[in-house]
């Protein structure tokens, strides 16, 4: 079994309703975000490859233009602008064309937060 990845980079800006430090989150903020898509499998013998990294590229590239420089309160789909909430919001765009995808990792490396995301199927 091997794992293939592809990390990305995007900056945004949000608010959130928090019970500690509530007025800060509240106001308008920006933070640096870093995500990885990892897919899993076997590569084909044929290809040498689980799946092409420029079809993930491609995949990645129109999630990526949805949230970069975009204020994340506005973004369809996507709920409180939590780093679970984008794990998952990245998740369901990218599946439909990766079908071997199996995470999604949301990081803010300035505060060391991470948030890892492997499909509803995995819960069970
Ligand atoms: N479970 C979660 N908890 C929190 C999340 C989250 O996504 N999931 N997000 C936040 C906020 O985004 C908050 O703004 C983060 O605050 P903090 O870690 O204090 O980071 P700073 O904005 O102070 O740091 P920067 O280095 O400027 O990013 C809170 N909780
Ligand atoms: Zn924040």
């Amino acid at each position: 079994m091997f794992e293939l990845s592809k990390q990305f980079r995007f900056e945004a800006a949000h608010t959130l309703n928090r019970m500690i430090e509530a007025e800060s989150s509240r106001r308008i903020h920006g933070h640096s975000y870093r995500a990885e898509v990892a897919v899993r499998g076997r590569p084909d013998p044929a290809t040498g490859m689980i799946v092409d990294l420029g079809l993930l590229e491609r995949a990645i590239a129109e999630a990526r233009e949805a949230l970069d420089h975009r204020f994340l309160d506005e973004v369809e789909d996507l709920g409180p602008a939590t780093m679970e909430n984008l794990s998952r919001w990245i998740w369901d765009r990218l599946r439909p064309s990766v079908a071997s995808l199996t995470r999604v990792t949301v990081y803010r490396d300035s505060s060391g937060d991470a948030c890892s995301y492997w499909g509803d199927a995995a819960a069970a």
